[in-house]
């Protein structure tokens, strides 16, 4: 069972959560993410996972792409020349926007796209899931430029969801693999807030000879604490997808900061379970669908 040594009292955005209890406000959150035809992972993750928690989920599509990158070949379409017309067209039709959700992108002019974004919807929750490498490599997408410009956009995050290459990416430092110590975690999320993001969740802690995965969560006003849950000792593409979607998704329910890392820890590690179970497993990516029910569950008391 995952663990909460203590409850960061965090609520990126109060004021969102009542709403949906009431049955009287639709959360709109726009999703910054790429589409793929192959593998589930990007929007095809992020608009049925905040769907099922009772959003309205606008995609804002960074680019095409025939399946994800680790797939041995691939076509990716860069979707920046029409993101400023596409933006554009929203406020013509008075779209309201309560977060905006970013991933995956495709070029470093599209973290500027994100700042006008920011520009338009003031009192959006920023929420970056700074996707651009993983195991301290880098994604094949990603330039130099790329991986900058996402690294100053991780300054303004609310809530910051690096994993341990992203995190050393954003300050400039060598990756130390996945062991590190729990005062390391916490150099790490300390160094984060003080860039400037307000709530970060450091991922994938897997220490040498241990059966558990530890995510780190802290904020300005609170200390670093631990979720944990059973490692499983295989990997599938799309989790770090699904994990910042069901966190969104359990903040925009009305969960306090530590539910829904509890919430998205225990939903990934469920769904990689699930997916074992199914043929091609470790190239179809994590089925999260079959456990969707428990992202519906978030609205109930
Ligand atoms: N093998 C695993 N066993 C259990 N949980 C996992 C496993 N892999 C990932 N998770 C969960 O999903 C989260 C996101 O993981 P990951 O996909 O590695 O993120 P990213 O894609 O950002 O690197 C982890 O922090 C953990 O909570
Ligand atoms: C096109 C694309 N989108 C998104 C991702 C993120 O996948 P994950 O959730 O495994 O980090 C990747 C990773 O390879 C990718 O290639």
């Amino acid at each position: 069972m995952p663990q909460i040594t203590s409850a960061p009292a965090v609520s990126p955005a109060p004021e969102l959560y009542l709403y949906q209890r009431e049955g009287a406000y639709i959360p709109r959150i726009a999703a910054v993410h790429d589409l793929c035809g192959y593998g589930k992972c990007s929007l095809g993750v992020a608009i049925p996972v905040l769907s099922a928690a009772g959003c309205d989920v606008c995609p804002v599509p960074t680019g095409l792409f025939s399946s994800h990158t680790a797939f041995p070949g691939w076509y990716m379409h860069d979707t920046t020349s029409i993101l400023a017309e596409y933006l554009n067209a929203w406020k013509g039709i008075n779209v309201d926007i309560d977060a905006i959700y970013s991933g995956f992108l495709g070029a470093p002019e599209q973290v500027d796209i994100i700042r006008s974004l920011y520009e338009t919807y003031p009192n959006a929750l920023r929420i970056v899931d700074p996707v651009m490498a993983d195991h301290g490599k880098v994604y094949p997408t990603y330039t130099p430029e790329l991986c900058e410009a996402m690294a100053q956009l991780a300054c303004d995050a609310d809530v910051l969801t690096p994993n341990l290459t992203e995190a050393a990416i954003i300050l400039g430092e060598e990756w130390q693999g996945t062991d590190i110590s729990d005062a390391e975690a916490n150099r790490i999320i300390r160094a984060l807030i003080g860039r400037g993001a307000k709530t970060v969740v450091l991922k994938g802690i897997q220490r040498e000879g241990e059966t558990l995965i530890r995510n780190f969560v802290g904020s300005a006003e609170t200390e670093t604490v631990e979720v944990h849950n059973e490692y499983l000792p295989y990997m599938l593409h799309g989790t770090g997808d699904v994990y910042a979607s069901c966190l969104l998704a359990a903040i925009m329910a009305g969960r306090s900061l530590s539910e829904a890392v509890d919430f998205a820890g225990s939903f990934v590690h469920d769904a990689m379970l699930v997916s074992a179970e199914q043929p091609h497993f470790h190239e179809r990516g994590v089925s999260f669908e079959p456990l969707l029910g428990k992202v519906c569950a978030l609205l109930e008391e």
